[in-house]
């Protein structure tokens, strides 16, 4: 299946690229700096706070975001809020597949399809980036994931993208797509849009930092938002791990605070996270141990320890007609779904509701009905206390 498109959509006007690194401003929108290859930004003109609340994904932020003819999405962001501990996380692993990296490869997909696709793209590796990236170019684009390092590779995720249809190869020329680009700051902008729409009882989002590209783009989200008429009283943290330096890209703004982290307050994190039933990588209990510290922080949990599975055609289908039937019945088990749903088998049911379960999309419970223990589906709700 390939993604959702949606005729064009976009919201602002004229689109100039500047560089982070030697400020050169290039009209139109380029991946890096055109002159000196430096990381960049976007910045649109005529862009609105304009929320479409009824479009379920983060192109309900349209207004804000670089105008596409082809929308490529799979319903990423607008994923959950919840409280933990002394401070707020935001599940990025509830994206499609099952990290922020989503939002980042629909606006580039969307771009790809927008200029007739392309016949070849090829990916530089990284992890989430890559498989999410080949993901959403399904049926748009070939890709071919370029793999600068194959001792640091998630072998999961090496042998997912080849049964998705990738081809992989080893080193890189440097011509291929990468996760530090412009148009990925617009998509990873949108979970500071998200937060502003919300606002939950906070003052500060607590960023997780390697490269510092997340940082940068929550930083834009909130710059943006507020040239655009959003009240906006938010400041950026971002996370590190003890001794693995500020990224170069944050010393060069002014708008990110920088902090260290113990590894083991992040192992902390990571086990409090865990014990509220939210599997995290160790940066981003970082980020959640350091929100806890400073106090009234959202920590970005980036991705989900389970990948979600890309489902053959029928299967999705049947998938979304028993997540729309639990939503409508409000809870009910695998026999009174394919009551419900006579058109499938019920062993097509049943493998439906695990797949959505282990997708964190239906919560189930076990309740007796006539003297059996049977075992119901709901949707699973978050504790999304603002
Ligand atoms: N890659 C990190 C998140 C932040 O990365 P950055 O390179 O954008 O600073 C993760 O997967 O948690």
């Amino acid at each position: 299946m390939m993604g959702a498109d949606h005729p064009g959509s976009g919201g602002g006007g004229r689109v100039d690229t500047v560089c982070m690194a030697c400020g050169e401003r290039s009209p139109g929108v380029h991946l890096r700096c055109p002159r000196c290859g430096g990381p960049a930004i976007l910045e649109i003109e005529g862009i609105r706070w304009d929320v479409r609340r009824d479009v379920p994904s983060m192109w309900r932020y349209e207004s804000m975001l670089p105008a596409v003819r082809r929308r490529v999405s799979l319903g990423e962001g607008v994923t959950p809020i919840r409280r933990v501990g002394d401070a707020h996380v935001k599940l990025e692993g509830r994206n499609p597949t099952g990290s922020y990296a989503d939002r980042a490869s629909s606006v580039m997909a969307s771009h790809i399809a927008s200029e007739g696709g392309r016949g070849e793209v090829a990916v530089e590796y990284s992890e989430d980036f890559a498989y999410s990236v080949a993901r959403y170019l399904r049926g748009i684009s070939d890709v071919e994931v370029a793999i600068p390092d194959p001792s640091r590779v998630d072998p999961q995720e090496v042998v997912a993208l080849v049964e998705m249809g990738a081809r992989v190869r080893f080193g890189r020329t440097g011509r291929e797509l990468g996760y530090a680009n412009s148009l990925s700051v617009e998509g990873l902008k949108t979970i500071a849009l998200e937060v502003i729409e919300k606002s939950p009882r906070v003052e500060r989002i607590v960023v997780p930092a390697e490269t510092g590209l997340l940082a940068l783009s929550i930083w834009k989200g909130l710059r943006d938002a507020e040239e655009a008429g959003a009240g906006v009283d938010l400041e950026v943290d971002a996370a590190i791990l003890r001794g693995s330096g500020t990224p170069d890209v944050l010393s060069r703004i002014g708008g990110v605070s920088v902090h260290e982290v113990d590894p083991e307050d992040a192992v902390r994190g990571l086990v409090e996270l865990a014990r509220a039933g939210i599997r995290a990588k160790v940066l981003s209990a970082a980020a959640f141990a350091l929100a806890e510290e400073l106090g009234r922080g959202l920590a970005v949990v980036t991705a989900s320890q389970r990948r979600p599975q890309v489902h053959r055609r029928g299967e999705s289908a049947l998938m979304a007609d028993v997540a729309r039937a639990v939503g409508e019945m409000g809870e009910a088990s695998a026999y009174d779904l394919w009551r419900e749903l006579r058109r499938y088998t019920l062993r097509g049911i049943y493998k439906a509701v695990e797949a959505l379960e282990a997708e964190g999309e239906l919560c189930a419970r076990h309740v007796v009905r006539g003297g059996r223990k049977v075992r119901v589906y709901s949707r699973c709700v978050d504790g999304e206390d603002k």
